[in-house]
């Protein structure tokens, strides 16, 4: 997207003034300070990339976006249904809402379910959203398909699959719904070359479907040729209470 074009696009996500510290109970509440004023906004069709060394506080980021890590302190607006709602505040019901119809998450491991094949774990994310369950699993046949998992496989529970593939599977089901928002947490870690171009190319179409990303890639190659821009965390390292 041109600089010109993102000037245009509607702001998709907005994190303003984001902090999180880590409170360990374990060892006499000790305080550990991640980061502090996180402060950035993600337009529709623009891909964002969280840069920083290990240890800056990119994960911790990637999981209060998606509401997996309360916050310490901020907001995070989210275009949800036309209105800016913060993920922060949000209540439990909310967050599920927005999870469901906004918040897509691609995270770096599947969470495997027993007895459930690998395709109707793809197809899931879109049954849930309405789509009807034959189209659904038919488009999670297709997206299999382009990203080279085996047919063989399609119908095992991918929990005894290769990395690659449980990844693999794990792609197909972030991208198979047409969430306006969509955070990758290293989509690309476990892939060899080939399917990481595929994975590429599918951020390409996203970005060109106005869908608002958020990624991790450690990957230089992968992060230099997804980024629109890359936001290096150690300007928002917080510093000891
Ligand atoms: N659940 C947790 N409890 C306590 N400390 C945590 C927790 N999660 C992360 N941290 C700490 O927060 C800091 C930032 O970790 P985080 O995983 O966000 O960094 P990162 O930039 O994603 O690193 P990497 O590139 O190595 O994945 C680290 O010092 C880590 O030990």
């Amino acid at each position: 997207m041109t600089a010109q074009a993102q000037q245009a696009a509607p702001v998709a996500v907005s994190v303003e003034a984001l902090a999180k510290r880590f409170t360990m109970h374990l060892q006499g509440g000790i305080e550990l300070p991640v980061v502090e004023n996180v402060t950035f906004s993600v337009a529709k069709g623009e891909c964002v990339v969280l840069g920083g060394p290990s240890g800056a506080g990119k994960s911790s980021v990637m999981k209060m976006l998606y509401g997996n890590y309360a916050a310490g302190g901020g907001a995070i607006l989210v275009r949800h249904h036309g209105e800016m709602v913060d993920l922060v505040s949000a209540d439990p019901r909310q967050v599920i809402a927005m999870r469901r119809d906004t918040i897509g998450y691609v995270s770096q491991f599947l969470r495997t379910v027993p007895r459930v094949s690998a395709l109707d774990l793809v197809a899931e994310p879109l049954i849930a959203r309405g789509t009807d369950s034959e189209e659904a699993r038919e488009r999670a046949r297709v997206l299999m398909a382009r990203l080279n998992v085996p047919e063989r496989l399609w119908s095992l529970p991918p929990a005894t699959f290769s990395g690659g593939e449980q990844q693999r599977i794990n792609i197909a089901r972030g991208f198979i719904t047409d969430h306006p928002v969509l955070l990758l947490d290293e989509p690309t870690a476990s892939l060899d070359a080939l399917n990481r171009e595929i994975v590429m190319a599918m951020i390409a179409e996203k970005k060109a479907a106005g869908v608002a990303q958020i990624g991790i890639f450690h990957d230089a190659d992968v992060r230099d040729a997804v980024a629109d821009r890359i936001i290096d965390m150690r300007q928002f390292a917080a510093a000891a209470a």
